[in-house]
């Protein structure tokens, strides 16, 4: 083992995350606008658990390794642990900043290499100061030259990767989380990343990596979680994993191509029938007393984003609807933001501006007439008095 890796699963090291039975449901809508329309009626799309239940533990200074085959959820669980996705039910508590590198993760297209790190760095929440301070070795690690201030949008993938690679890195994160962003840049780069990898593993960071190149797994990590179709197949030390792992890989190659095809589709359809019902009859066996039965439905029915709207946040939808077809139709009426908030009963009436300049005329000519007839009555007074 070399000497920069860690030695693991220390109970009194500090947790930095904790999943506790993570779910990630996507609804198969065909568009954005159906989804749209699916939230605010109560119509519903096929769904698909991309992640079913996930659980694990990973403390202070630990390197983990994510495995899985395509599409077992390697990438969901890794935006969910960062933030960028909420999950669907269960719990992901995570202690500390994080920091994802993966590809074309965060960057704008239409900014420069340069602006971009100013605008990742603020939301990695570096200040302006630190940005500026660090800017020179960014660009430097980035290995883009001149190309810092070209549009994101003409870099190649390899380009895209450096500068999100650099960014993360000098933003000091405390969890590291890197989703197959290692082997996307030349041989220079990668083993620059590495060796950057290292330097944070000897200052004791958190590390996740999602990888399917197996022998980097075998060399930096200290424990895998290996994901199959959503579920954690296994998680522990890296030998053990990577050996039961290695033996999956090499049966399922023995597979024909339509035994594998059996195999994947009948697990795909398993994601897409599972319920929080099923993950909750499978896991209540295990444990013992009513008490801890009562303590495992809430975690697993834990919802931290129901997919359906209430009622009354539909209502407020519809309402501000209403308003910004009404506010956008008289302002195209050529009424002006003024009128409408000094007149707030146009917005309903259905009046125009050449009505409205009627309407102050004729207010004028009576303030007018009022005026004269005033004006008058006290002549009359004045004259019956003398
Ligand atoms: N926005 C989405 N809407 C619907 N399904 C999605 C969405 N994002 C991912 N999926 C599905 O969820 C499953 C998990 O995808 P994910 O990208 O997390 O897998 P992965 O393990 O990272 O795959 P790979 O190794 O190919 O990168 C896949 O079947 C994918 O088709």
């Amino acid at each position: 083992m070399d000497e920069w890796r860690a030695t693991v699963t220390d109970s009194d090291k500090k947790i930095k995350v904790q999943a506790s039975f993570v779910t990630k449901r996507y609804e198969m809508a065909p568009t954005n606008a159906d989804k749209m329309k699916a939230a605010l009626s109560n119509k519903t799309f096929p769904s698909f658990w991309a992640l079913r239940g996930v659980s694990f533990t990973a403390y202070e200074g630990e390197t983990i390794a994510v495995v899985g085959t395509n599409g077992s959820g390697k990438s969901t669980l890794m935006k969910v642990m960062s933030g960028i996705i909420p999950a669907t039910s269960g719990e992901m508590k995570v202690n500390g900043a994080v920091s994802l590198i993966a590809i074309n993760a965060g960057l704008r297209g239409n900014m420069s290499g340069r602006e971009n790190i100013r605008l990742k760095g603020l939301m990695m929440g570096m200040s302006n100061q630190e940005i500026d301070q660090k800017m020179d070795d960014i660009i430097a690690f980035s290995e883009l030259g001149d190309f810092i201030d070209q549009q994101v949008k003409n870099y190649s993938s390899g380009m895209k990767s450096k500068l999100g690679f650099s960014i993360s890195v000098h933003a000091d994160p405390d969890i590291l989380i890197i989703d197959e962003a290692l082997s996307v840049g030349d041989a220079t780069f990668n083993r620059k990343s590495l060796e950057k990898i290292r330097e944070f593993q000897a200052q004791g960071k958190t590390i996740f990596f999602v990888s399917h190149d197996l022998q980097q797994v075998r060399e930096m990590a200290d424990r895998v979680l290996w994901l199959h179709f959503g579920k954690v197949r296994m998680f522990g030390p890296t030998n053990e994993v990577m050996d039961h792992y290695d033996e999956f890989v090499n049966e399922y190659k023995q597979l024909s191509q339509s035994e594998q095809a059996q195999y994947r589709n009948e697990l795909r359809d398993a994601q897409e029938q599972f319920t929080l019902d099923d993950l909750y009859h499978e896991t209540v066996s295990d444990v013992a007393s009513t008490q801890q039965a009562k303590q495992l439905k809430k975690e697993i029915y834990y919802e931290q984003h129901p997919s359906k709207m209430a009622r009354w946040e539909k209502w407020i939808i519809v309402v501000l609807a209403c308003l910004m077809i009404l506010v956008g139709d008289k302002i195209a009426l050529n009424l002006g933001f003024k009128t409408i908030v000094e007149k707030p009963a146009t917005l309903v009436t259905g009046w125009t501006p050449k009505k409205l300049h009627a309407l102050d005329e004729r207010h004028a000519k009576e303030t007018k007439e009022k005026a004269a007839l005033h004006k008058q009555q006290q002549n009359g007074k004045r004259k019956e008095s003398e």
